[in-house]
């Protein structure tokens, strides 16, 4: 015999786009986003017994995120995540949690004779912003935010050597490599006891976002980088220093290679080592670092 252990449900990939209007000046503005609502509660006979009756359509689930789009500010993405949420535990008494994820892409202002338009945007980068929030009945609202797909390049000012060798290594010391990566980076909030204490501190999510970044690209940029490791323990722990709300900064970063070619053969010519200006960008296989940094533990008094 078996048992349902764990079920949710819901709609994937519902795609938004809100526009709203300065009365004022009449300068629009635009957010796109692609939402995904799983639920969880009472619904295991809708899986062991075909009962319905404990279903919220998924159909359902994505008419009420337009309508609560329509109704409610979407951004930032961490409050709008945090409204559909709640609605869905305290609309329906039999379900007890709801995971949304939101996906914010970009639509930047363009600059039209150097005057920002008001109303033509642009895809400036494949860069998303992100936020995955669970919101459970009579635990609270926990969110991870995040900064995803945000591609990097720096040509000298990073290096790898001193690693472990042995009769497996082919790898050469380098002190002047290409570092590329696309960057992953999360930002764990401190639990958020209600929809209340969510709205109590907005604006300090488009900050955290801003801060996340800036720290990213100019650590990125202005480190002398010993490794992928070093490098992003850094970015970790300036996030964790700037943001207080937050108790957890994590990081993807993949290494993206670029490979010296030799081609000596060909007449001599040099491109190794200082003389290097042609590579080959490799698609596969990249490392992948990753690590997760928390505050450190006060220690305590005896
Ligand atoms: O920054 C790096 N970290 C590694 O762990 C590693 N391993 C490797 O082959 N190259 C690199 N670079």
């Amino acid at each position: 015999m078996s048992q349902l252990s764990y079920a949710r449900y819901g709609k994937d990939n519902i795609r938004l786009y809100k526009r709203e209007i300065d009365e004022k000046t009449g300068t629009q503005s635009v957010v796109e986003m692609t939402v995904c609502i799983l639920l969880e509660g009472d619904i295991d006979t809708s899986y062991t017994q075909a009962d319905n009756s404990v279903v919220v359509a998924t159909d359902t689930q994505k008419q009420t995120c337009y309508i609560l789009a329509k109704q409610n500010p979407i951004t930032p993405p961490e409050l709008f995540a945090a409204i559909v949420g709640t609605h869905f535990i305290e609309t329906y008494s039999h379900i007890h949690a709801a995971h949304v994820k939101i996906i914010q892409h970009r639509w930047t202002r363009m600059e039209v004779d150097g005057k920002p338009h008001p109303h033509s945007f642009l895809r400036d980068g494949e860069e998303v912003r992100v936020v995955e929030s669970v919101t459970r009945e009579g635990e609270g609202i926990s969110i991870r935010s995040k900064i995803e797909k945000l591609l990097v390049l720096k040509s000298t000012g990073s290096a790898f050597y001193g690693f472990h060798r042995d009769e497996y290594t082919q790898l050469g010391e380098t002190w002047d490599r290409i570092l590329s990566t696309e960057v992953e980076a999360g930002w764990k909030w401190k639990l958020f006891k209600n929809l209340a204490e969510v709205k109590s501190v907005v604006p300090k999510f488009d900050q955290a976002w801003q801060s996340s970044r800036e720290i990213t690209l100019k650590t990125f940029a202005t480190d002398a980088s010993a490794s992928v490791q070093n490098t992003m323990y850094k970015m970790c722990d300036q996030i964790l220093a700037a943001i207080p709300l937050v108790e957890a900064v994590d990081y993807s970063l993949p290494n993206k290679h670029y490979f010296e070619i030799d081609l000596s053969w060909h007449k001599g010519l040099k491109n190794t080592g200082k003389d290097a200006t042609v590579y080959a960008p490799q698609s596969n296989p990249n490392g992948l670092i990753q690590c997760t940094v928390t505050r450190k533990e006060p220690k305590a008094r005896l």
